[in-house]
């Protein structure tokens, strides 16, 4: 269990603690062997859709039947998308990115008052010790609950930046928003009735936010900021302010453009289960950068945990054998897995 002792004082440490000191990379974070860093040079072709054509109170023209197409084939192909006309306003994006920024900014020791243990998932920290073998993130996180309300645990909110946490809360309800709205666009897609996912979801919908902060590396090409994975929400959308996301397509990895408007959504692994596998949960990464750190803010959009999720029954038939069983508790099956370095979709296929 060395490995796993050394884990956790390495967790105890936070990455921005060693990159303050100058150190390189510890060999538990190493997990790449001089690959090539600047995949960013990948022209990407992750589709950008514009949700204010699509959503349910558009009017249906050729523009917007062709933009759900695209959406479509966006969701069946790649799994997500960056979406513009979401209707939170380039101001607001840039406070909320700012008051990210502000808070990684502040001394490890204002931070480290809402630490999390290394077993916990919510507050400040890192993920928890992976299994022995698993390689370290380099990167720092603050993790919060921020809705259904009765979830929300303010004592591991920070208390400053002060702006905080009245800019999460509402940047909390404009996401609910998005999402309920795009949750009737996905069905639209699929010409199911439009409240079908949101009855499915509903009201019990949980919504975490996780803030990543990638410092700079001496050696990117030796650590990942965030290892792949593929999400096991309904959906996540994410607001970056450097490129640095990756996806998984064809066995190549595509960046994700920077684009100070955009939304990121990808889709987790209960999409493709209620879809029948239609949709797809891809896998992601981040690359570390020598010279520009980054931030992100992903919002997982969960089904609540009590509740069995299965494929639609109007998306199984003969044609489209049903390929994923009902699953109950799959969230702790996907962590035993993620632990491992591994996808969990596997345990829920027929
Ligand atoms: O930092 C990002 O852009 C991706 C974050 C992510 O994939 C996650 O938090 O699950
Ligand atoms: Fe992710």
């Amino acid at each position: 269990m060395a490995g796993t002792q050394e884990a956790e004082v390495l967790l105890s440490k936070r990455v921005q603690e060693m990159v303050l000191d100058g150190e390189e990379p510890p060999a538990l974070y190493i997990c790449r062997h001089g690959e090539d860093t600047d995949d960013y040079s990948t022209v990407s072709q992750i589709p950008v859709i514009d949700l204010s054509l699509v959503s349910p109170s558009a009017a249906s023209t050729d523009i917007s039947i062709e933009e759900l197409q695209k959406l479509r084939s966006a969701l069946s192909s790649w799994g997500c998308f960056q979406a513009i006309g979401h209707g939170i306003s380039s101001s607001f994006l840039h406070e909320m990115r700012k008051v990210a920024k502000e808070f990684f900014k502040q001394p490890v020791a204002e931070k480290k008052k809402i630490a999390k243990t290394v077993e916990e998932f919510e507050g400040y920290g890192a993920d928890p010790v992976p299994e022995e073998g698993q390689p370290l993130d380099w990167s720092d996180r603050l993790v919060l609950e921020v809705h259904p309300p009765d979830n929300k645990n303010y004592n591991l909110w920070p208390e400053k930046p002060e702006s905080f946490r009245e800019i999460l809360e509402d940047y909390t309800k404009k996401i609910k928003m998005v999402a309920e709205v795009t949750s009737e666009v996905f069905a639209k897609s699929l010409n199911l009735d439009h409240n079908c996912f949101l009855d499915e979801l509903g009201d019990q919908a949980t919504i975490t936010a996780r803030f990543n902060y990638y410092s700079c590396c001496q050696r990117p090409d030796l650590v990942l900021g965030l290892k792949p994975h593929s999400d096991v929400s309904a959906f996540t959308m994410i607001l970056q302010d450097e490129s640095g996301l990756q996806i998984r397509k064809d066995d190549k990895w595509f960046t994700v453009p920077k684009n100070p408007d955009a939304l990121i959504f990808i889709l987790g692994d209960y999409m493709e289960i209620m879809t029948n596998g239609i949709f797809k949960s891809p896998v992601h990464r981040v690359l570390s950068n020598l010279q520009t750190e980054r931030i992100s803010i992903a919002m997982f959009y969960n089904p609540p945990e009590d509740i069995e999720i299965g494929p639609r029954d109007d998306l199984v038939n003969e044609e489209n054998p049903r390929l994923f069983k009902n699953v109950k508790g799959y969230v702790t099956t996907y962590f035993q897995y993620y632990q491992k370095g591994q996808r969990a979709i596997h345990t829920a296929q027929v």
